[in-house]
C-alpha cells in the first residue's frame, strides 16, 4: 500500500492525467505509476471527473493506508527495496482518463465494493447516497445470504458461475465466503467443478480475468504484460491448456485453473489478489470438439509446437522477468508431459519457478505418505510403491520419495529409486523398454521381466503403496483393489487423478474392496462413506495442500530459486499436521478448515529453509516466521473508506 505522501503523489498524477487525458477507457500500454494510481487510488479508467471526486480518491486513499496491516506494509517495504528494475526505454503516454471510485463506478469497483455494506458515512462520503436501497448489514450478513443463495443451486456449474460473479462484483466478500466456508466451496471454486467450468469455459465466459497471451502476441508479448493493471505481482500461475487436469487439451478455456489456482494463492495461504496474475498462454489446441465449438475463445488452429513453441515460452519468461523483476514466483500447470519437465528444467535456471503438478503433487503426496505411516507403521524406505501413471505427477512424486528416502538413509538415490516402480499405458516400465522411453522415465526402468497390465504388477511386485495418477478414471478395478488387500493389512491406496470422474477408484470403492483396511486418499474430494457401521472421511492428497503455503513462504522469504529441500519441508511440515482424531476417521490430512494455519506453518518451514540454503533474500529475516508468515496474510475483512 502507498504511504500516505505516496499517495497523494500519485492522486496528483492522476489528476494530471485526468486533465490531458483523451477519455476514453480502452486497451495500450499503461504507464506503470499510472497503474498503481488505478489501483491504489481506486480509479477506474472510464471519463474524466469533477476535481472534488478527485479528492475523494485521496480521502479513501489515506484511509485505506490508515487502515493498511502487516499485509500491505510488507508488499510496500517489498515495492520499496525490492521493486524490480524500471524498463529502460520510454514508456508510451497513456490516453486514458482517470476517474475516481465514488458513487456509481465505486460500486461496479470489485476491489473497493461493499454493496449494502457501505456504512451511512461511506455512503455519505463517496456519493453512493440513493444509489443503493436504504438498509445497511453486515459482512457476516452478506456471507449468510450468498450462502443461502448458492446452496438452492442444484447444478454445481452454476455455483461455479455465482462464484465467479461474486469474485468480478465484491472481491472481498468472495474471499470472505471462501475462507469462511472452505470445505464446501473448494469444490466449486475448484476441483471437481473447475474441470467442467473449463470443458464449458467460452460458453459461461462473462469477464475476462487473468491475461491472455496468443501466438498472435509473438513479438508483442512485452505489450500485453503491461497491459495488465497491476505492477506488484507476488505470483503467477500459467498454463497452455494442454493438460487440463486429467480432462486433456482444453487450449484457451485452460484458463480456469490459473484463476482457480490463484483464488486459492489468495484464500488458503493469504496472499494479496491484486499480486496474483493470472494467465493462459494460447498456442491453440488439438481439441477438435472446441475447434468446432462456435463458442470456442482461442485462437482456431493446432497447437503450434517445437521453435514456434519455445520461441513464445521464452519470449514470455523474457517479459515477465523483464517487468516484474527476478522475485515474481511462476507456478507452471497443468502443461503437457512433453513440455512439463523440459520448461522446469530450462526455466529453472534463470527464474523462480515451480511446477504444481511435478512438484506440488510430489510434495502433498510425500506428507500423505509420511502420515500414513503412522498409521500402517513402518519407515519410507521399508516400504514398496507402485505407480499407475508415469507422467508428471508420477515420475515427480517417485522421485520426491526417493529424496526422502535417500535423506533418511543415507543410501544413493539410485538405490532408493529401486523401490518404486512405474506401470504406463504400456505396462510396466523395465530396463528392456529403457531405449523407447521418454527422458523422464528412464530412471524408473529397474530389471524386471515386462509385465503389460497393473494387475499382472501388483501381484508380481506385491506393493504396500499403489499410487494412481494415470488421469484415467476406474482403472483401481476391483481384482486390482482385493489383491492389494490379500497381502497388505492396511494397504495405502492413493487415488489422484481429477476430476472425480477420472479418480482411479472411488472412496467407496476402496473402502468396500478391502473391508475398510485401505489408508485412503483421493485428489479430488470423496463424500464420507459409511462401511460396517463405521463413517470413512476420506482425505483429500491435492496440491492445494502445499502450494498456497509454499508460495508464500517464497514470497516472505524473498527466495530466488526453488530448492527440492523446501518441498521436502513443505512435506514434513504438513505430515506434522495430521492428528489422530484424522486417523481415527480414516483420513490421513488434516481438514481444509485449518488451513490458513497450516498455510502459515508450511511457508514458515518453506521460508527457513530458503534462508539456510542462502537463498532467501529478505534480510534481516524475521525471527518467528510463523508469527511472521501469519501477519502478512491477506484478509477479507472489509475496510473502512472514512
Ligand atoms: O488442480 C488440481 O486439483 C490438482 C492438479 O494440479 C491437477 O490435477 O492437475
Ligand atoms: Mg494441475
Amino acid at each position: 500500500m502507498l504511504s500516505a505522501r505516496a499517495a497523494a503523489a500519485s492522486q496528483s498524477h492522476a489528476a494530471s492525467l485526468w486533465k490531458r487525458g483523451g477519455g476514453d477507457a480502452g486497451g495500450g500500454s499503461g504507464c506503470t505509476s499510472c497503474m498503481e494510481v488505478r489501483r491504489r487510488a481506486a480509479s477506474v479508467a472510464v471519463r474524466a471527473a469533477p476535481p472534488k471526486r478527485v479528492e475523494a480518491v485521496a480521502m479513501e486513499s489515506a484511509a485505506e493506508t490508515a487502515h493498511s496491516d502487516k499485509e500491505v506494509a510488507l508488499t510496500d517495504g517489498a515495492a520499496d527495496e525490492d521493486s524490480p528494475p524500471e524498463p529502460e526505454e520510454e514508456l508510451p503516454v497513456t490516453p486514458w482518463a482517470f476517474s475516481v471510485a465514488s458513487g456509481y463506478t465505486l460500486l461496479r469497483d470489485p476491489h473497493h465494493n461493499k454493496g449494502l455494506a457501505f456504512s451511512e458515512k461511506e455512503r455519505d462520503a463517496h456519493y453512493l447516497r440513493g444509489l443503493l436501497p436504504p438498509a445497511v448489514v453486515s459482512q457476516e450478513l452478506q456471507v449468510k445470504k450468498i450462502m443461502h443463495d448458492l446452496r438452492q443451486y442444484k447444478v454445481p456449474l452454476q455455483r461455479y458461475v455465482a462464484m465467479m460473479d461474486l469474485q468480478e462484483r465484491n472481491e472481498r466478500l468472495f474471499y470472505k465466503l471462501l475462507i469462511d466456508n472452505v470445505e464446501e466451496l473448494l469444490p466449486v471454486v475448484y476441483t471437481p467443478t473447475v474441470g467442467e467450468a473449463c470443458q464449458k469455459y467460452g460458453s459461461i465466459f462473462r469477464r475476462p480475468q487473468g491475461l491472455y497471451v496468443s501466438l498472435r502476441d509473438k513479438g508483442k508479448v512485452l505489450e500485453v504484460l503491461r497491459n495488465w493493471p497491476e505492477r506488484n505481482i507476488q505470483v503467477i500461475v500459467v498454463t497452455d491448456g494442454e493438460r487440463i487436469l486429467g480432462l486433456g487439451d482444453l487450449g484457451c478455456q485452460g484458463m480456469g485453473i490459473p484463476v482457480g489456482k490463484l483464488s486459492l494463492y489468495t484464500a488458503l495461504g493469504g496472499v494479496r489478489p491484486s499480486a496474483c496474475l493470472p494467465i493462459t498462454i494460447d498456442v491453440g489446441t488439438n481439441n477438435e470438439k472446441l475447434l468446432n465449438d462456435e463458442f470456442y475463445i482461442g485462437i482456431r488452429q493446432r497447437r503450434a509446437t517445437g521453435e514456434e513453441y519455445h520461441e513464445l515460452m521464452e519470449e514470455f519468461m523474457d517479459a515477465v522477468k523483464h517487468i516484474y523483476g527476478e522475485k515474481v514466483l511462476i507456478q507452471f500447470e497443468d502443461f503437457a508431459n512433453h513440455n512439463a519437465f523440459d520448461l522446469l528444467a530450462k526455466y529453472s535456471k534463470s527464474h523462480l519457478v515451480f511446477n504444481d503438478d511435478i512438484q506440488g503433487t510430489a510434495s502433498v503426496v510425500l506428507a500423505g505418505l509420511l502420515s500414513s505411516l503412522k498409521v500402517v507403521g513402518g519407515t519410507l524406505a521399508e516400504h514398496t510403491y507402485l505407480f499407475l501413471g508415469a507422467g508428471e505427477a508420477g515420475t515427480g512424486i517417485a522421485e520426491l520419495i526417493a529424496l526422502e528416502i535417500s535423506k533418511q538413509t543415507n543410501a544413493p538415490i539410485e538405490e532408493c529409486r529401486k523401490k518404486i516402480w512405474l506401470v504406463d499405458s504400456k505396462g510396466l516400465i523395465v530396463n528392456s523398454r529403457k531405449d523407447s522411453l521418454q527422458p523422464f522415465k528412464k530412471s524408473w526402468a529397474h530389471e524386471h521381466e515386462p509385465l503389460t497390465t497393473l494387475l499382472d504388477a501388483v501381484e508380481s511386485i506385491k506393493p504396500t503403496v499403489l499410487i494412481g495418477t494415470s488421469g484415467v478414471g476406474r482403472t483401481f478395478t476391483k481384482e486390482v483393489v482385493e489383491a492389494m488387500a490379500s497381502f497388505n493389512e492396511r494397504p495405502i491406496i492413493f487415488s489422484l487423478s481429477n476430476p472425480t470422474s477420472h479418480s482411479e477408484c472411488t472412496a467407496e470403492e476402496a473402502y468396500n474392496w478391502t473391508q475398510g483396511r485401505a489408508v485412503f486418499a483421493s485428489g479430488s474430494p470423496f463424500d464420507p462413506v459409511e462401511y460396517n457401521g463405521k463413517t470413512y472421511v476420506p482425505g483429500q492428497s491435492n496440491n492445494a495442500y502445499i502450494f498456497p503455503g509454499f508460495g508464500l513462504g517464497v514470497v516472505i522469504s524473498g527466495a530466488t530459486r526453488v530448492h527440492e529441500d523446501m518441498l521436502l519441508a513443505a512435506s514434513e511440515t504438513l505430515a506434522e499436521q495430521a492428528t489422530q482424531e484424522n486417523f481415527d476417521k480414516g483420513s490421513i490430512f488434516p481438514p481444509f478448515t485449518n488451513i490458513r494455519k497450516i498455510s502459515a506453518q508450511i511457508a514458515a518451514s518453506v521460508a527457513a529453509k530458503a534462508y539456510e540454503l542462502g537463498l532467501a533474500t529478505r534480510l534481516p529475516r524475521p525471527r518467528d516466521l510463523e508469527k511472521y508468515a501469519e501477519s502478512c496474510m491477506y484478509t477479507p475483512i472489509y475496510r473502512s473508506y472514512r
